[in-house]
């Protein structure tokens, strides 16, 4: 992305920021956040991560790591100058690069962030936007919570030019030619006066230590002592996932997912093991306990790092982890893909396809453990996650049974989350079938009339209200031997069913009135509903429509109408209930000669009445409004 206002000097470039990244520096400089030591937390992140992309780089182009081979990270401090200079010998950034990666946000979900965060910032709630700042991860731009101004200098491994990027977060940057020998990058932070803090030696070896011991890397801190520059390793440099598990601290791990997941939440469940045997590889994966902003990204894109033998090799590999599985963070290390694996090499693998495999399953038995030991727990992760991992009941027939058994409900039984397995332990007897509800949520699918019968019947029927559960129950007839069924389709079939109240269980007769009026309602809505028939579901509304037998289900025509996908759409079934007030005056009204006619408007009002109750506009809303105005003022005569 290129900014607004690109102004060129005498090669000193002035640039505009993108707007996002000017609120965002905007807002963090006056909003209230207290842990603003992260932003060293952040740049040595940035430079591990510019380390390791060198080193995959060197693996086609080995010259690139020939005069400094080894990477590392260094801190240098000058109190009498009031800087804090961060430099790596990663893989630098050029001209363009400083362009795009300093002066633009080009994550998903930033407009939709910044927009909570304005409200927040510019209102009283100052604090709360400090805490979203946390959440968000800003990642360099939080260094202007701390400094004056700073100078990014960096030159791009390979490269002869450097460039330094200066800026003091207000507006605008400028860009400059340097002469920078080495490649890499040098931050230096010219510190605030609120923020001396930061340019205490101990205070920054803390830091570092809380923040960064697991860094792959050297990180030395360097300092002037009495007229001599000396320096000092002060993390151990050592991948946290070779360490052996009893070594590594919660903190530990948990500062490893921030970095690894460039997340600021606490892992919900953290996942590190061996795998020995035909394959070797170690895994280091966190479930995460905010859903990530990009969750819901059309890509799906997975954000896991797959290493070999230590050396990163992706962050976007689409084979290392299935889809449905993308919130997780974290990495796989292997031992038997060849070093120097290209990205496009990794594609149909067979080796990633095994690991892929074995890590899935893992992750999803750790789930049903988890399941099993904390249910309340497990509760909030499928709030978040539940409709992602359902995208596998549709698309992974191999773990299709597994992910059943991980899927959780609301049901109108309303004890809170049920497996199927729930559910089916509280059917009733006799009961054969597992009823589902589909809709765009909860509240809409509590208010379907198609319901009444059931909850009288009190029949427990589940709410399947996100978009995948119309696409999986297309492909899954049944589950432990009981088939699915839609209590907005068919014929409900609850006749034989006991109910909890005697005067339910009567069966429904046809009255030679009601026969008439389903006469007078066929010919009157012929082409415009596919049959008139009397509801068995129904006990409180008069009407309510539903898919014949072997149409598609309502919800699911509704949705592939909005998205343009459906050529052809089936007609529906219009059913009355025979006790309603409203029913029975109109079937009696039916039993006269001429009624046919009569009864037009009549008709065309029950029809529309259901198409309101399936949240959908009746046909014409105009003359929807003449009809009600006519009856209404006929009543009130
Ligand atoms: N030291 C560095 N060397 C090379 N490139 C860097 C360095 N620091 C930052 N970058 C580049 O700038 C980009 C933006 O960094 P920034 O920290 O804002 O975001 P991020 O690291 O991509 O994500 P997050 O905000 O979650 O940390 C990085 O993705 C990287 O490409």
């Amino acid at each position: 992305m290129t900014t607004d206002t690109d102004v060129k000097t005498d090669k000193v470039e002035k640039h505009g920021f993108q707007a996002e990244v000017s609120r965002l520096l905007h807002m963090m400089v006056h909003s209230v956040y207290s842990e603003r030591e992260i932003f060293l937390r952040e740049l040595i992140s940035n430079a591990s991560d510019a380390c390791d992309k060198l080193r995959y780089e060197a693996l086609t182009t080995p010259d690139l790591l020939k005069e400094d081979p080894e990477l590392q990270v260094s801190l240098t401090l000058d109190e009498k100058a009031g800087t804090l200079t961060l430099s790596d010998n990663g893989i630098g950034m050029s001209h363009d690069e400083l362009i795009s990666h300093l002066g633009t946000i080009a994550r998903s979900g930033t407009s939709a962030f910044m927009e909570q965060m304005a409200q927040k910032s510019d209102g009283k709630d100052k604090k709360d936007a400090g805490s979203m700042i946390g959440q968000f991860g800003v990642g360099f731009y939080s260094v202007f919570m701390v400094s004056e101004n700073i100078e990014v200098t960096s030159r791009r491994a390979g490269a002869d030019e450097s460039w330094t990027w200066h800026s003091d977060g207000i507006g605008e940057y400028t860009l400059a030619p340097a002469a920078k020998a080495t490649r890499g990058t040098d931050i230096v932070i010219h510190i605030k006066d609120d923020a001396k803090e930061f340019l205490d030696e101990h205070r920054l070896r803390n830091i570092i230590k809380t923040y960064s011991d697991h860094i792959a890397l050297p990180i030395t801190l360097v300092m002037d002592k009495d007229g001599e520059q000396k320096s000092e390793r002060v993390n151990e440099g050592k991948a946290l996932w070779t360490r052996p598990k009893s070594e590594i601290t919660e903190d530990q791990y948990k500062e490893f997912y921030h970095h690894v997941g460039h997340a600021m939440d606490d892992p919900w469940m953290t996942l590190h093991y061996k795998a020995e045997g035909v394959l070797e590889y170690t895994v280091l994966m966190y479930v995460p306990s905010q859903p990530p902003m990009d969750l819901f990204d059309p890509a799906r894109k997975s954000r896991s790092k797959l290493y070999v033998k230590r050396v990163f090799i992706t962050d976007d590999c689409e084979d290392l982890i299935p889809g449905y599985l993308r919130f997780m963070r974290g990495i796989v290390d292997s031992q038997d893909l060849p070093l120097n694996i290209s990205r496009e090499m990794l594609q149909n693998n067979p080796v990633l396809a095994k690991i892929q495999s074995a890590v899935t399953k893992k992750i999803l038995s750790e789930l049903e453990k988890k399941a099993k030991k904390d249910p309340e727990a497990y509760a909030t992760f499928w709030k978040s996650f539940g409709p992602v991992l359902k995208e596998g009941i549709y698309e992974d027939f191999s773990r299709r049974d597994q992910l059943m058994k991980l899927a959780r409900f609301e049901t109108t039984a309303d004890k809170g989350l049920s497996s199927f397995d729930d559910y089916i332990a509280r059917m009733k007897e006799g009961q054969e079938t597992i009823y589902y509800i589909t809709g765009d949520n909860i509240n809409v699918a509590k208010r379907s009339p198609q319901l009444e019968g059931f909850r009288a019947k009190g029949i427990e029927v589940l709410y399947l209200t996100d978009a995948v559960d119309d696409f999986w129950l297309q492909m899954v007839p049944e589950y432990d031997g009981k088939k699915f069924q839609s209590v907005t389709k068919g014929v409900a079939d609850l006749e034989d069913k006991k109910g909890d109240d005697k005067k339910d269980d009567e069966k429904k007769e046809n009255t030679p009135e009601i026969d008439a009026l389903i006469g007078v309602l066929k010919t009157n809505l012929e082409g415009v509903v596919k049959d008139v028939r009397l509801s068995n579901r129904l006990t409180d509304s008069a009407v309510c429509l539903v898919a014949d037998d072997g149409d598609m289900d309502i919800h699911l025509q509704r949705i592939l109408q909005q998205h343009q996908q459906l050529q052809e759409t089936s007609l529906r079934v219009l059913e009355i209930n025979a006790d309603h007030a409203l029913i029975k005056a109109v079937a009696a009204a039916a039993a006269k000669d001429g009624s046919v006619n009569a009864l037009k408007d009549s008709a065309q009002l029950l029809l529309d009445q259901a198409r309101i109750m399936e949240g959908e506009l009746p046909e014409d809303p105009t003359a929807f409004a003449q009809r009600l105005s006519a009856v209404m003022t006929q009543s009130l005569k």
